[in-house]
């Protein structure tokens, strides 16, 4: 361990162990990816918040397990009008695997996100994916040659980074895609300030994606207002009807919230 993993959550920590021994693949996989820019500007050209639905079973911070079908989550979630799905891979921790993300890449046409602990080149080949998630803090100095390892395979790599430098290393290592993660890995708490001051930084043709905590419609706006491309969300779509909670933050435009405040403004003139 070093100083830097000192500050982690015990159970990123332990994430992280496991992370480092999980195996990779046999064969180098070869991807033929579907775009995720070109999916955010459809959803954005159609007027709607592009959202990335997250099939997560559980995780550290979440109580219980969701034990449905993932396939028919994902396609329920994509019913609702997600623009892209985000399918855990992790086993130990989060009840995923690379057995539903192959599952679900089958059954629906929208690009897909392989959310894993990914180390070490070798674990890009454990399944195809569209998109596939790097993590500044825990790949360190190997993002650079994780980026342009995960481009050879045909991926689209989604870096996440949590504050401002990390957000340096993204660019610097050729990152076009970043998610802002209002989680503290340390502490595992959720902030949106997060996303908020560090998004102003972030050059304007980057696919920038505000990750965690978006729970309502409010923190959905919220996070397009600080200018979020799009959401990625887990917790508050898992938690009960996932079409419905997709339909939800899909339909979160500034549009519904005018329509919303000329309705609370005519409200007051006719009182
Ligand atoms: O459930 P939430 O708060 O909506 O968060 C989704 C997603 O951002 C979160 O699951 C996540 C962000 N980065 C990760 C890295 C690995 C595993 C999971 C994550």
């Amino acid at each position: 361990m070093n100083a830097s993993e000192d500050s982690l959550a015990p159970e990123v920590r332990s994430i992280l162990n496991a992370a480092r021994e999980r195996p990779g693949g046999d064969e180098r996989v070869s991807v033929s990816a579907r775009s995720f820019p070109d999916a955010v500007a459809e959803t954005e050209a159609a007027g709607r918040v592009p959202v990335v639905a997250e099939v997560k079973p559980t995780s550290p911070t979440t109580d219980g397990e969701r034990t449905d079908d993932p396939v028919e989550l994902a396609e329920e979630m994509v019913a609702g009008g997600a623009t892209a799905l985000s399918v855990l891979t992790e086993p130990d921790h989060f009840g995923g695997s690379t057995e539903n993300l192959r599952r679900i890449r089958e059954a629906v046409d929208v690009p897909v996100l392989r959310k894993d602990f990914v180390v070490k080149e070798s674990q890009l080949d454990a399944v195809e994916a569209d998109l596939v998630l790097l993590i500044a803090r825990f790949v360190g100095e190997d993002l650079p040659d994780l980026v342009t390892a995960a481009r050879e395979r045909g991926f689209q790599p989604l870096v996440e980074v949590h504050d401002r430098a990390e957000l340096e290393s993204a660019l610097e290592a050729g990152a076009e895609i970043i998610g802002v993660n209002n989680r503290d890995l340390g502490k595992l708490e959720v902030d949106l300030e997060t996303f908020e001051s560090v998004a102003p930084h972030a050059p304007d043709d980057v696919t920038l994606l505000a990750e965690s905590g978006v729970k309502t419609v409010g923190d959905a706006r919220r996070m397009r207002a600080a200018g979020a491309d799009a959401l990625l969300i887990g917790t508050a779509i898992m938690d009960g009807d996932v079409r419905a909670n997709t339909e939800r933050f899909a339909g979160a435009t500034d549009a519904a919230e005018d329509a919303k405040t000329d309705a609370d403004t005519d409200t007051e003139t006719t009182e």
